[in-house]
């Protein structure tokens, strides 16, 4: 099994880098773990209290669980992996069941700020884009898809994101094998990573 970790800023372009992989390779060879389904459960917190979270802290994600399931991937047993709603900030309940594949592509912005994760992957990969770049596509993205307005994206952007990003995100571009410049869509630099992961299965 090859283990793929791609991180990067919120925005950046992470998702569109990972669907164009994934759709060079056959259905039955790849499958994605998204570190947003391991934010953890906060049933226990009214939804206002939600709100107030923290989302960009590495404290926010179950890496204990997250490791766990991709050491079972590698013993080739399946996981359910639980599914995650931007709209309530929380998991829904419902799971989803991720059989293991010849490649394993984890993605999130805090994916290489574990360590014990990051000593799983196989090939490391920050996906970098300028800051506003990021904040115009987040904007567009969270009020079209997540439910969210404009005050409540900038007022995320001012008092977490921005600053979760500049302590523990960019840092981690220094563990990076491959950085992919993607402020326009960088086909190029793609079909360079599709090219590692077609030879490392060949
Ligand atoms: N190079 C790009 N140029 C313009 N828009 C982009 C680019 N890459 C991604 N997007 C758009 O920006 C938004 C966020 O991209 P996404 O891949 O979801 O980023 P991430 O997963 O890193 O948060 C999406 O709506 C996507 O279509
Ligand atoms: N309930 C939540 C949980 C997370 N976020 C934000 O999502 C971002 C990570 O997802 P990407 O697809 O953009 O990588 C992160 O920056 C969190 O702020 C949220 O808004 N609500």
């Amino acid at each position: 099994m090859l283990i793929i970790g791609i991180a990067g800023g919120t925005g950046g372009g992470k998702t569109t880098v990972v669907n164009t992989i994934v759709d060079e390779l056959k259905h039955d060879e790849v499958a994605v773990i998204s570190q947003d389904s391991y934010y953890r459960d906060t049933s226990e917190l009214s939804y206002e209290e939600r709100t107030q979270i923290n989302f960009d802290h590495p404290q926010s994600i179950d890496f204990d669980l997250l490791v766990n399931h991709l050491k079972a991937l590698k013993k080739g047993e399946a996981i359910d992996q639980p599914i995650y709603s931007f709209k309530e900030h929380n998991r829904t309940g419902e799971t989803i069941l991720t059989h293991p594949k010849k490649v394993m592509i984890v993605e999130g912005i805090l994916i290489l700020t574990n360590p014990k994760l990051r000593k799983m992957c196989d090939i490391k990969i920050y996906v970098h884009a300028d800051s506003d770049e990021r904040l115009i596509r987040r904007l567009k993205r969270d009020m079209n898809e997540r439910g969210r307005d404009l005050d409540e994206v900038l007022n995320r952007y001012q008092t977490t994101l921005k600053p979760m990003h500049q302590q523990f995100i960019e840092p981690t571009k220094e563990f990076a094998d491959i950085i992919i410049p993607y402020n326009r869509y960088n086909t190029v630099a793609v079909d360079i990573v599709q090219t590692i992961i077609k030879e490392k299965l060949a």
